[in-house]
């Protein structure tokens, strides 16, 4: 299969290349330094298993049309990348593995063919050319908004022949918002509290906070017409659980000086709140506290240590 991984950082290059090493026929789209380093020593996995792969890597994307594009770029960066990518977006299969709500949306207003997807594997670039693949999960992926394609299970299978464990749903846009509605909670308590996980666990007052924000997240879907195949608030133990040593990803990004995904996940739910007459006080103070957080860029409260 000839695939574009359009947004290769962290994620991607791991898809990419465990793809690559499958014997697909795969070029990753990146920026630099990432590229460079990938050109001169091949890409870099550690962690989960340790491997070079040499494969395509370029800052552009080619002009001849793959089988699938895999979107992989932060939710902030997707407008950007599928115009970059121009024509050959239009009737090509693109896949989502972002995290956030409105990917696939895009997709389809560039003349995609949207596969959503969700994944919890996790993945940090140690370096330029270097992933490590830190946690191994599973990706759930299905014809957006919902139904079935064979193509959708030909993908699967793909991504399970390089060693990717990859379902298929009827309903991912449900998986999305569940997986939204979870990191609309822990993402955001963690960043602003700066803690692992698992401490939003421990703490009887930051669990009753994550699990207000579950329910505001899940009447504002179920309002909008979502249904779910998992209840978020069994994902959000479940997940509590499974990540209990995780600095999430959003607080990363903040400590990277980085900006966060945080307008694609409760600045969504608000969004979709205002679309059907609902208020979203939970989603919209924790979206507040955290756009703050990311203008402050850690001038204030770190003066107090
Ligand atoms: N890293 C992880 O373990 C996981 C990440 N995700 C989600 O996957 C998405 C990507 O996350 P990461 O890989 O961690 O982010 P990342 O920042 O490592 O990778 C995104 C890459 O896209 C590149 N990029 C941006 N615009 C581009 C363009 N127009 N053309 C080519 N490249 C472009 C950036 O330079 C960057 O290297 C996010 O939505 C994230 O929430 C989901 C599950 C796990
Ligand atoms: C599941 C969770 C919350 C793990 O930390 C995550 O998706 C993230 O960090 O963005």
């Amino acid at each position: 299969m000839k695939i574009y991984v359009l947004g290769a950082g962290a994620i991607g290059s791991l898809f990419g290349g465990l793809l690559a090493e499958a014997g697909e026929d795969v070029i990753l789209i990146g920026r630099e330094p990432h590229v460079g380093a990938i050109k001169k020593k091949g890409l870099i996995i550690r962690g989960i298993v340790d491997t070079t792969v040499h494969v395509e890597a370029m800052t552009s994307v080619p002009r001849d049309r793959p089988d699938l594009i895999i979107l992989s770029t932060k939710a902030y960066s997707t407008e950007e990348a599928l115009k970059s990518a121009g024509e050959i977006v239009k009737g090509t299969w693109v896949l989502s593995i972002q995290n956030g709500i409105g990917n696939e949306e895009r997709i389809i207003k560039f003349g995609g063919r949207a596969i959503g997807g969700i994944t919890t594997n996790g993945v940090v670039m140690s370096e330029p050319g270097i992933i490590e693949w830190r946690g191994k999960g599973v990706t759930v992926i299905g014809l957006y908004p919902q139904g079935h394609d064979p193509f959708v299970e030909e993908v699967a299978n793909t991504l399970e022949r390089a060693g990717l464990e990859t379902h298929v749903t009827e309903n991912v846009q449900g998986w999305i918002w569940s997986k939204a509605i979870v990191n609309s909670a822990i993402n955001t308590i963690g960043t602003i509290l700066e803690i692992k996980n698992e401490i939003i666990m421990t703490n009887d007052y930051l669990l009753s906070i994550a699990m207000e924000v579950v329910k505001e997240g899940c009447k504002i879907a179920l309002q909008n017409g979502i249904e779910f195949e998992v209840p978020p608030m069994e994902l959000l133990f479940q997940t509590l659980e499974q990540t209990k040593e995780n600095y999430n990803s959003m607080l990363q990004d903040i400590w990277r000086g980085k900006q966060t995904e945080i307008d694609y996940i409760n600045g969504k739910i608000v969004e979709y709140a205002k679309a059907v007459n609902l208020d979203a006080p939970m989603n919209t103070l924790l979206w507040a506290l955290v756009k703050a957080k990311e203008e402050l860029k850690g001038n204030v409260w770190r003066k107090r240590k």
